[in-house]
């Protein structure tokens, strides 16, 4: 589908609550260009780049690396984007940064994926990752064609230092405590769209009725 024009989302939601998943599969169907904090954030990891070195510490804790650290990063890489329409994955987490995204950008909707944390912690412990693109899989959900490997690109899959029981326990904390007012922060903005259940393809459909709805809807204020 080709964008009339240019269209700014934010999705959020608990650790493991379907954020990649659903985030490939909206780049998919509505081609927004896909920025996830948590893979810039590994790519530096894994390319041992300064900024790298210094957070790899505080994410394997299960805390969150400091707003201005964040903030700088992200808003670097959108003004590299002045002419697209993108979708934020795992940015904004905390009010500040919220603030932050706001001065520099509107934002047209918010989408909150809604998952019992209970659902989540099963999910977060089998989940492998293709670093380089960010790719999910799951034993249980989407397997690889062939264990262990990237099913694109036949690379090898990892599992995070962050997906083990005790950090998944402190990453939803962080979640409560920093995260949930950012929700709050969205609906008094009127921008935030809650989509509530258990399982992906379930919640999907609903995603793309609404993202539809929206962008025909713009396409039509703007005519
Ligand atoms: N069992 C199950 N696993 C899922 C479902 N949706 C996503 N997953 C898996 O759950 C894990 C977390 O999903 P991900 O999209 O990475 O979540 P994020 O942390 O919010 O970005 C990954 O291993 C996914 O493959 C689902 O509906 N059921
Ligand atoms: N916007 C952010 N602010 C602070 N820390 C972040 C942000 N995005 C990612 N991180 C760090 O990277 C980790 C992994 O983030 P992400 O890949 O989005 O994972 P998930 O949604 O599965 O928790 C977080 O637990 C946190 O330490």
């Amino acid at each position: 589908m080709v964008l009339q024009r240019i269209f700014r989302a934010v999705i959020m939601g608990p650790p493991g609550s379907g954020k990649g998943t659903v985030s490939a599969r909206i780049t998919k169907t509505f081609g927004l260009s896909h920025i996830s904090s948590g893979d810039i954030l590994r790519s530096n990891i894994n390319n041992k780049t300064e900024l790298g070195l210094l957070m790899k510490c505080c994410i394997d804790q299960g805390q969150l690396v400091p707003d201005d650290v964040m903030s700088r990063l992200i808003l670097r890489d959108l003004r590299a984007m002045d002419h697209s329409s993108w979708l934020l994955d795992g940015f904004p987490r905390t009010v500040p940064q919220a603030e932050a995204l706001d001065d520099a950008h509107s934002v047209d909707t918010v989408i909150n994926l809604n998952v019992p944390f209970q659902t989540i912690k099963q999910r977060l412990t089998s989940r492998w990752t293709h670093l380089p693109t960010g790719r999910v899989y799951n034993v249980d959900f989407n397997p690889p064609k062939v264990p262990g490997l990237d099913d694109e690109t036949g690379e090898p899959l990892v599992q995070r230092d962050d997906d083990t029981p005790h950090t998944v326990t402190l990453r939803l904390k962080a979640y409560e405590n920093q995260t949930e007012p950012v929700l709050e922060y969205y609906r008094s903005n009127g921008v935030l769209e809650t989509f509530t259940g258990t399982e992906t393809n379930m919640i999907w459909p609903h995603v793309e009725a609404f993202l539809h709805k929206k962008l025909f809807s713009v396409k039509q204020k703007v005519a």
